[in-house]
């Protein structure tokens, strides 16, 4: 870096880094606590136990084999440097299979549940290792590698916790399998799936059944589910297209995920939500239009992406209206694309992010607010991340398309509630 470096720069580069880490790798281990009052902090919370390790093994091993079984293949967005990743289309299956096999299991263990939510500490200790781990490898092989042809690479002009953080290369490759694939999709968010599901369960064997805590395990497992439907969508986003393999990306999702994002579910087993079934019944019908919503938001932009080329598409009974816009691809041919301006995407923005948090909101009120802040400590951090996320997709749409990005906004001026935000 030069010698005029902003307090941004210094910010993003030499300060974030560091105090994420300790923070964030901290926090996991405070929430396994504060989760379950009744067990205490001890050493295998942060090396893991011997139980701990065979869960992390199998849960490893099974996504590896789903990833390495002869399956359909998708192929992501080809890269600046002229790289085409390609994915296994499986998700959907290996979402039923997984969610099958542990329902097998509890059924014929069915102490299973108890034990791994008892255990959290110490998974979370391992899942830990495992991550930074990986973390570390990826950071050092991409050092060493010379021969890629991603110039990002060769720079070498970042503080190197920040290269830890934000990763060095976008799309590695171990044993086989993509990373980002097996971090983010077969671990992360099929962790988040399973995890919610035996808390489900180590509640009702440990304190009887709970209405607001069946209904926040169904809500997150709907909007799950929709996940590994769209998985190969999921490939196009910025995580996977601008986002490098390093503890933002591998950390969350091998660890943040299954630690933080079912947080409230791991609360509510010792901490019940005791809400009526009318308020319950209440609560899912919400949260179910809203993750409705956010998925219909997500569908018209992918049915009118996808549309056959001189075909047209009808968005709430009206043939799509769109801006056209070009830009240059990365070796530089231009292309034309066009930004859907109807349904959703004429009224705001970023519309399937405002439903996006109402539904994350609407699985974390159960218990009300007797609880305090603890329940909806998800819903805070996903506030602050798709406000950060949203200005990240925003300058990267204008670098992209210019002025014809000018026009949309111009034509669409809101970027998460009409006339406020
Ligand atoms: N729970 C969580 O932690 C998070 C959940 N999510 C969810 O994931 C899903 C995907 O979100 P995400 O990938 O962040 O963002 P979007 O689905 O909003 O996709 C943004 C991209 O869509 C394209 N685009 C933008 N405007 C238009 C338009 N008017 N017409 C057509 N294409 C347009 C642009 O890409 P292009 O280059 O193709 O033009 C842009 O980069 C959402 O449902 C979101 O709520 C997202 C982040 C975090
Ligand atoms: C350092 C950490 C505290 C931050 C970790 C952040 C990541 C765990 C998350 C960043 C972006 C998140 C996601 C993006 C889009 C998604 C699509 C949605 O349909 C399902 C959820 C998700 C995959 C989501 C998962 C967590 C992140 C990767």
């Amino acid at each position: 870096m030069n010698k005029k470096t902003s307090v941004g720069e210094v910010l993003n580069y030499h300060v974030i880094p560091p105090v994420f880490l300790v923070f964030f790798t901290a926090a996991t281990q405070i929430l396994a606590q504060v989760g379950n009052p009744e067990k205490s902090f001890q050493l295998e919370y942060l090396v893991g136990n011997c139980f701990a390790w065979k869960c992390i093994g199998s849960l490893f091993a099974w996504a590896m084999i789903w990833l390495l079984v002869p399956s359909k293949k998708f192929n992501g967005p080809t890269t600046a440097f002229g790289l085409t990743p390609v994915y296994k289309a499986n998700g959907e299956l290996y979402y039923f299979a997984s969610l099958g096999t542990l329902i097998l299991i509890a059924g014929l263990k069915p102490k299973i549940c108890v034990a791994i939510y008892e255990n959290m500490g110490a998974i979370l200790g391992g899942l830990n290792v495992v991550a930074l781990s990986l973390c570390l490898f990826l950071l050092v092989r991409a050092k060493l590698k010379a021969k890629e042809d991603d110039p990002y690479l060769k720079e070498n002009k970042y503080p190197i916790l920040h290269e830890f953080y934000r990763g060095m290369e976008l799309h590695p490759r171990l044993l086989g399998v993509d990373v980002k694939q097996l971090t983010n999709c077969r671990m992360g968010m099929i962790m988040w799936q399973l995890l919610i599901v035996i808390y489900l369960i180590a509640g009702w064997e440990l304190h009887g059944f709970d209405a607001g805590h069946l209904v926040n395990v169904l809500l997150q497992t709907i909007y799950i589910y929709k996940f590994f439907r769209w998985e190969t969508g999921y490939f196009n986003t910025l995580d996977i297209t601008l986002d490098r393999a390093g503890y933002y990306l591998c950390w969350g999702c091998l660890v943040w995920i299954p630690a933080f994002y079912t947080f409230h579910s791991y609360f509510f087993v010792y901490h019940r939500p005791g809400v009526s079934i009318v308020g319950a019944v209440t609560l899912f019908i919400l949260g179910l239009t809203s993750i409705w919503f956010n998925y219909d938001v997500d569908r018209q932009k992918e049915l009118f992406r996808t549309a056959q080329k001189g075909k047209t598409v009808k968005i709430w009974g009206e043939n799509a209206q769109a801006i056209e816009v070009s830009y240059k691809t990365a070796d530089g041919q231009p292309r034309n694309s066009k930004l859907l301006i109807s349904g959703w995407w004429g009224v705001a923005r970023k519309i399937n992010y405002t439903f996006e948090l109402l539904a994350a909101f609407l699985w974390s009120v159960e218990a009300g607010f007797q609880y305090g802040v603890w329940p909806f400590l998800y819903f805070i951090f996903l506030t602050v991340l798709l406000i950060h996320r949203v200005f990240r997709d925003e300058e990267k749409c204008k670098t992209k398309y210019g002025r014809g990005w000018d026009t949309y906004c111009s034509k669409v001026p809101y970027r998460l509630l009409p006339y406020l935000l």
